[in-house]
């Protein structure tokens, strides 16, 4: 058997274990043995998948198995970041000529949202027999199409609760329902999957009466917590936390990427040095009042830190904000005053608790979640899915405070929920959106995983995996000084267009030196010639591109105000500007030849 690893995360998640546990194959007598074994199948796909999550944000995570009819495993995959080769075909690779007449396991259904088929081809080419499906894809234009075109190419495809119904196979579908959970939950609700994290001790305390917490929880326990952080877009604390902990809030496990560091403060009351202000490691938003301490926001930005003002700051708005800005999952680890609205606000979908064995004491020792205004026990808030597990000398409770949406009354479509909610204004018509690469047009993102060949000073040519890697490449080039060239190499070989947008990001903001001295001038025109590439040798982009005839292109990043449109239209929008540009000249192009093709005629 051969594991095509996608990347190097191998911890799999507490996540999976109340599934997993309650699905063990060999325990399984009363399940036929066919469903047994897809569900074993389906529940190891499940596993692959959750290898590399937070990684692949803000994509799924897709696992594939392949097994042939022996029931042998030929060859595993997973999705290790968005734009990186996709699960089936990493499984396929590894399978090799053992994918014939040979059964695919997938946690879920192919995104397909680049429009070229590749998980699907993949599987086809290499001579697939029968897929079995986890669960559908989560949003509502990706659904279904995977499975059409695998059925259209003869390919059977059995649905796990839809062809495949029985106890242990709904176990199984569950372990891929929590591996996605992030995005179904978001899809559903408009804001991104918040998980509520938080150490106490045996009474109840999250930090003695003096609000010294350092620490709760044992070594084992904290970094399973980095591992956490690693999983996720963000992290939340308050400006008490940030007054008392001063903390750092960084994934410190060895691996993984970098959440961004979010404080909610309304006052903006909060020290002049804190470590969450070195932005050498992590990037840090604080979010506050509208109008609060002018003179401390402008600090604050001068160390690097982006503030944020909201009219009023409230866990929901802000929530909504940064799914806006395109966050699937987020870690609170605030005390219990900001852990409280979050609940009443109703943004809060799952809860860790790690209870460490000891006890505190303390009539003013603070709790984990403050005032919810409830007097009645029948009031509590029951966890659903719960799951226990020893940490160390700790125990970890986790369990959803939210059912995971249903997929089966499908998501609306954003046209649908306009339809539904008659306060949200529809997009004006003639205009098409696009921003993240599961979107319709995501295809038209930088970050679409579509590698392109680009001629160097030299003019020879060398391959960047997407558009991405080569822009953020171009800020160095040039640049008279080793650091420069290894940055170059470095953002060539990130391993996502994500990474090397933060490769690329950071090293412009640490090392400015590095970067070349025309680049305000030069941008526009290093990213010009990586899309026209981009669109002139893949036909199916052509294709996409051109038919946007007649509709204005607009990049909806509502925090790149140059690249992109801005929350309320305020940004420039070149990226937009670009594509449609470049849709000019190749309409020009083609309708030139048809008129050369006429006159031959
Ligand atoms: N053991 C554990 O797991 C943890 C323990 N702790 C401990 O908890 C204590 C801090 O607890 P606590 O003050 O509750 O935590 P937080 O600081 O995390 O949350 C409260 C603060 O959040 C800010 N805030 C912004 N918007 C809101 C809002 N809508 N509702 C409520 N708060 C908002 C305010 O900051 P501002 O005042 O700046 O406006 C407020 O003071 C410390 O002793 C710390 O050590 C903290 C985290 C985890
Ligand atoms: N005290 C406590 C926690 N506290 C949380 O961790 C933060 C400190 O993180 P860092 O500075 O990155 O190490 C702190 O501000 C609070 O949010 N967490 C735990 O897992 N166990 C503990 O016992």
């Amino acid at each position: 058997m051969a594991l095509a690893l996608g990347g190097t995360q191998t911890h799999l998640s507490p996540l999976l274990c109340r599934a997993a546990s309650n699905d063990n194959y060999s325990n399984a007598p009363i399940a036929t043995a066919s469903h047994a074994r897809d569900a074993s199948y389906v529940r190891r796909a499940a596993e692959l998948a959750d290898m590399s999550a937070g990684s692949t944000s803000p994509h799924p995570n897709f696992g594939c198995v392949i097994a042939t009819s022996s029931g042998a495993v030929a060859g595993e995959g997973f999705l290790y970041a968005q734009g990186t080769k996709p699960a089936e075909i990493l499984a396929v690779e590894a399978a090799g000529e053992s994918c014939r007449r040979s059964t695919a396991y997938l946690n879920m259904e192919p995104g397909d949202c680049h429009g070229d088929h590749a998980a699907v081809a993949a599987l086809v080419e290499a001579g697939i027999e029968r897929v079995v499906v986890g669960i559908r894809h989560p949003l509502q234009h990706l659904r279904g199409n995977a499975v059409r075109a695998l059925r259209g190419h003869g390919v059977q495809v059995d649905v796990v609760g839809e062809d495949l119904k029985s106890k242990i196979i709904e176990n199984a579908r569950k372990s891929c329902l929590l591996v996605n959970a992030p995005l179904i939950c978001r899809a559903a609700s408009r804001v991104p999957f918040s998980v509520l994290k938080y150490a106490m001790t045996l009474d109840g305390k999250i930090a003695a009466s003096s609000g010294h917490a350092a620490w709760i929880s044992s070594k084992i326990s904290r970094s399973r917590v980095f591992e956490m952080r690693g999983r996720s877009d963000a992290i939340v604390v308050g400006g008490n936390t940030v007054r008392r902990d001063n903390p750092r809030l960084t994934a410190r496990h060895g691996g993984g990427h970098m959440p961004m560091r979010i404080v909610m403060s309304q006052s903006l009351d909060l020290p002049e040095e804190a470590s969450l202000w070195d932005v050498s490691d992590a990037s840090t938003i604080v979010v506050t009042q509208r109008g609060a301490r002018k003179s401390f926001q402008k600090l604050l930005a001068s160390k690097g830190v982006e503030v944020v003002e909201f009219d009023i700051l409230n866990p929901r708005d802000v929530m909504e904000y940064f799914h806006d800005r395109g966050y699937l999952s987020v870690l609170w680890e605030c005390g219990g005053t900001l852990a409280a609205s979050a609940i009443s606000a109703g943004i809060i979908h799952k809860v860790f608790a790690f209870i460490a064995p000891k006890i505190i004491g303390g009539k003013y020792a603070p709790s984990p979640v403050g005032e919810l205004g409830m007097v009645q026990m029948t009031q509590a808030l029951d966890l659903i899915d719960v799951c226990y597990e020893q940490v160390g000398p700790d125990m970890l409770i986790s369990g959803f405070l939210q059912p995971i949406p249903d997929l089966t009354p499908v998501i609306p479509s954003v046209e649908e929920t306009y339809a539904i909610d008659p306060t949200v204004t529809p997009y004006e018509s003639k205009i098409i959106f696009f921003y993240k690469t599961w979107d319709p047009y995501g295809a038209f993102s930088n970050f679409s995983p579509h590698p392109i060949q680009m001629p160097d000073v030299n003019g020879d040519y060398a391959t960047w995996l997407s558009v991405e890697h080569f822009y953020q490449a171009q800020k160095f080039v040039g640049v008279d000084d080793p650091l420069a060239q290894d940055c170059v190499e470095r953002i060539k070989s990130a391993k996502s267009p994500e990474e090397a947008a933060r490769l690329g990001r950071s090293m412009q903001r640490q090392c400015p030196d590095l970067v070349r001295s025309d680049w305000e001038s030069a941008k526009i025109d290093a990213m010009y010639r990586a899309v026209k590439c981009k669109f002139s040798i893949y036909p199916h982009l052509n294709s996409m591109l051109l038919s946007t005839a007649g509709y204005v292109l607009v990049e909806a990043s509502p925090h790149d105000l140059f690249w992109g449109g801005g929350r309320d239209g305020e940004g420039l929008n070149y990226l937009g500007r670009l594509l449609m540009q470049l849709r000019s000249e190749f309409l020009g192009e083609s309708s030139a030849s048809n008129q050369n093709s006429f006159l031959a005629g």
